[in-house]
């Protein structure tokens, strides 16, 4: 197995919100131990692609790594809440986390919830742009080459290029201009490039309303996205001292670099993940 190793420290902080705040001086085996003493007042936050699950060419094909669910099955009596916080919509995480019981879904960046097993709640204000959404997911599929893969969300559109790497800049271009003429955001991730409605609502967001009120809080991320919820727990922990966040990249060859950058800890792998919490299991018990 691989174990988790320390981020890389860099004298030029990059560009992005990970770095803004210090990050905390625990290794892994300190950082569960301090854990263990607040598990009950703890959050366990996990992406999902590249996170919980390995990469794959096809978007619906992918799986969880072995030991990933049955760990964070046993981990969720044990701290105070466990969240899947993806860009995926709550009905897909459903789908692929072979009913995993008691954990909150948080899709398509907070734009939907599902709390517990209860039903999906969506965003008010993201609901009256599912037609434009749909009208470019129509429009992507019409115009980009073939090679690049179209990914309706309902309140996103993901433009996918891993099958077409050659296509990336087309795509790229494609998408800011259709965001630009629609009044549409965009989200960089790994070789895709996701086109979402303008509602105020990113990972950081959700993880910055989660842990107002806990004693700590672990989020494993592998994307740039996952950048702004490492920022949310820095800045928790910038508030109250007290607090303990530990951010953890997954690492990956595409955004693994600048998202290591951002994280206190660097885990190999989805399969290296599970083995990491399987591990921590008896430290928290
Ligand atoms: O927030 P996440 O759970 O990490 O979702 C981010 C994106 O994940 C998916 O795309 C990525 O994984 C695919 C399957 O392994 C891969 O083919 C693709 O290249 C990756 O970018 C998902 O399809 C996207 O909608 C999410 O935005």
């Amino acid at each position: 197995m691989s174990g988790p190793r320390r981020g890389t420290l860099s004298r030029v902080p990059p560009l992005n919100l990970g770095n803004q705040q210090p990050k905390t001086p625990l290794d892994a085996d300190q950082a569960w131990r301090a854990t263990a003493g607040r598990a009950s007042d703890t959050v366990l936050f996990f992406d999902f692609d590249g996170t919980l699950a390995p990469v794959d060419d096809d978007p619906t094909a992918v799986q969880p790594a072995p030991k990933v669910l049955a760990a964070i099955e046993a981990l969720a009596p044990l701290v105070r809440r466990v969240a899947i916080v993806s860009a995926r919509p709550v009905e897909f995480l459903r789908d692929h986390l072979g009913g995993l019981a008691g954990v909150d879904l948080y899709g398509l960046y907070g734009l939907e919830h599902s709390h517990s097993g209860g039903e999906t709640v969506t965003e008010p204000a993201a609901l009256p742009w599912v037609p434009t959404m749909q009208e470019l997911a129509d429009l992507a599929r019409a115009e980009l080459p073939p090679g690049a893969l179209v990914e309706f969300k309902r309140l996103s559109v993901a433009l996918h290029w891993r099958t077409a790497p050659q296509l990336r800049e087309v795509v790229q271009e494609w998408g800011e201009a259709q965001a630009e003429r629609l009044g549409l955001r965009v989200q960089a991730g790994r070789m895709v490039l996701e086109i979402k409605p303008p509602v105020d609502r990113d990972k950081g967001m959700v993880i910055g309303e989660v842990v107002r009120d806990a004693g700590g809080a672990w989020y494993f991320g592998d994307d740039v996205s996952d950048i702004k919820a490492f920022a949310a727990l820095r800045a928790r922990s910038a508030a109250d001292p007290e607090f303990l966040g530990v951010c953890v990249a997954v690492a990956n060859p595409e955004t693994g670099h600048e998202v290591a950058e951002a994280a206190d800890l660097t885990i190999d792998s989805p399969a290296a993940l599970g083995d990491f919490l399987t591990e921590a299991l008896p430290r928290l018990r």
